[in-house]
């Protein structure tokens, strides 16, 4: 199995390589290398690797680094994966969402009758499904609420605007800026894709002092740490060369 793992900050892509990593050293820095301009720390797993890259905030950037990564080796599945606001009560601050469909939840038209998603306007599609058994064993093994994650240009920053997407998609469990440009980049290639957030604070009105950044880090690892050996295992079922 051979993963790229793709995160918009460096310390995310250290939260997942932490929690990848048998028995981390908190002191010693990640060795991260350069790879077609973005840094990537690659962690060995039993019959693959795990390359972790750091592409950027926001769907334009994901989808580069995405593409550009797929373009200079082989991967099997990509992930992306980082902190996220989660639509609470369903997902608390500190819990973790795997997603179910990837959502490009403001790509689109606005118009006098409301929002209009890009694939009812004819221009493409606005959701990606992870593959359902493995997305659902992830879940599974890291306590995580399988459910829709939203992919936003804007951090909702209002009540209105949180009831607006729940209106929308009364099943989303977390919004965040990367997942559906990562999604598209891992289409382009024919790869599965995957979606994981750790709730770094609630979708809603602005409160930067609310924001449990640290305590959504340390989830992250911990969640990667309980998907390794899912990864391994789907992919000694799933990839046959
Ligand atoms: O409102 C602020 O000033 C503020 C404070 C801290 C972080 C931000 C961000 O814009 C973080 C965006 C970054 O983190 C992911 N993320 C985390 N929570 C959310 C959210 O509620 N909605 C969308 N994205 C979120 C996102 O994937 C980015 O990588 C703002």
């Amino acid at each position: 199995m051979r993963a790229l793992v793709v995160t918009a900050v460096a310390a995310e892509a250290d939260s997942v390589a932490t929690g990848l990593t048998p028995h981390p050293d908190p002191v010693t820095p990640e060795p991260r290398t350069l790879r077609g301009g973005y840094l990537v720390t690659r962690r060995d797993l039993p019959g693959g690797a795990v390359d972790v890259l750091v592409g950027g905030v926001g769907p334009a950037a994901a989808a580069a680094a995405t593409a550009t990564a797929l373009a200079l080796a082989d991967y099997s599945l990509v992930i992306s994966a980082g902190i996220g606001g989660g639509f609470v009560p369903a997902a608390p601050l500190g819990s973790l969402v795997v997603a179910d469909a990837i959502v490009a939840a403001d790509l689109g038209a606005g118009t006098p009758d409301g929002f209009v998603p890009v694939d009812a306007l004819g221009f493409g599609r606005s959701v990606h499904l992870p593959p359902a058994e493995l997305a659902a064993r992830c879940a599974e093994a890291t306590g995580a609420l399988l459910a829709p994650v939203l992919t936003v240009s804007t951090v909702t920053g209002s009540a209105s605007r949180a009831a607006e997407l729940a209106a929308r998609h009364p099943l989303a469990g977390a919004e965040a800026m990367e997942g559906f440009g990562v999604a598209e980049a891992a289409a382009a290639y024919g790869l599965p894709v995957l979606e994981v957030r750790a709730v770094s604070n609630a979708v809603g009105p602005r409160d930067r002092d609310a924001w449990r950044i640290g305590d959504a880090l340390g989830a992250l690892a911990a969640g990667f740490r309980a998907m390794g050996p899912v990864l391994v295992s789907w992919g000694e079922r799933h990839e046959h060369r």
